[in-house]
């Protein structure tokens, strides 16, 4: 682990500028984060830590383009994310990026290997090129063997690395994980982190996650801490 540095906005696949998300409104209105300015620099994997509400799932859903700032900007590799339509901004979302959740989030009725392949269809990932790109995704986190089984017939830690599969088929630039180890013990977890690791190293993909763990800022190349709706350096 380092000491958090700004980065130079060249390093950077992602960036947010002032970034301020305000739910409801009126006397109920909820800031949440308060001008957050950071970046996450490209071949890395990043730690961010915080509170319970201190807003990091708020930060997560932004960076992903599955919510809009309600002031600030978003840019994702050179791109203004949030000067974009909002079938724009999905588009890049599905090619160009892997979301991971704390629940896994996947459809029970697909094994493994339909998971991975109904989301490389939907990112719009080339026919001819959609099973090498599932079953590689899926040998790279040691689930070959196991493709062709339903999530009710996986433990946690083999759902979790099918969601990875799913996350990493398409080869994206950045992938995000909301608390990807909150629903396993802690070996199977560090695994994940572990896994997560040899991802960032072999293929220079950006991982940021979200975590409560203290052992897994052990592990990452860098952390962030939000704290009061904006982000503090940590080390
Ligand atoms: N859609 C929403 N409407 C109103 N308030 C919301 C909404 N989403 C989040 N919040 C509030 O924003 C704050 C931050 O929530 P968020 O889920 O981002 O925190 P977190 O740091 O991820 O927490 P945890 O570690 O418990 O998962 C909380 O107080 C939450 O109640």
């Amino acid at each position: 682990m380092q000491t958090v540095e700004k980065q130079s906005a060249s390093g950077a696949i992602i960036r947010a500028d002032g970034v301020t998300r305000v739910f409801g409104k009126g006397s109920g209105a909820v800031t949440v984060l308060k001008g957050v300015d950071f970046e996450l620099p490209a071949g890395k994997l990043v730690a961010m830590k915080g509170r319970s509400g201190s807003g990091k799932t708020t930060l997560i859903n932004l960076l992903g383009a599955l919510d809009r700032p309600t002031d600030g900007t978003i840019t994702f590799d050179g791109r203004d994310m949030t000067s974009m339509s909002g079938k724009r901004r999905d588009e890049v979302r599905r090619k160009e990026m892997g979301l991971i959740f704390q629940s896994f989030a996947l459809i029970p009725l697909m094994s493994a290997y339909e998971n991975v392949e109904f989301v490389l269809r939907i990112s719009g990932y080339p026919k001819q090129g959609r099973k090498e790109a599932a079953v590689q995704a899926l040998d790279r986190v040691g689930l070959k063997a196991r493709m062709h089984h339903r999530p009710f017939e996986m433990s946690g830690g083999e759902q979790q690395r099918t969601a990875i599969a799913r996350a990493i088929a398409h080869k994206p630039k950045l992938i995000l994980a909301d608390e990807p180890t909150a629903e396993l013990d802690s070996r199977t977890g560090l695994h994940i982190i572990k896994l997560f690791r040899d991802l960032v190293e072999q293929s220079g993909v950006t991982i940021a996650l979200t975590t409560h763990d203290p052992a897994i800022m052990e592990i990452v190349d860098l952390v962030y801490e939000l704290e009061d709706g904006q982000i503090v350096s940590h080390s």
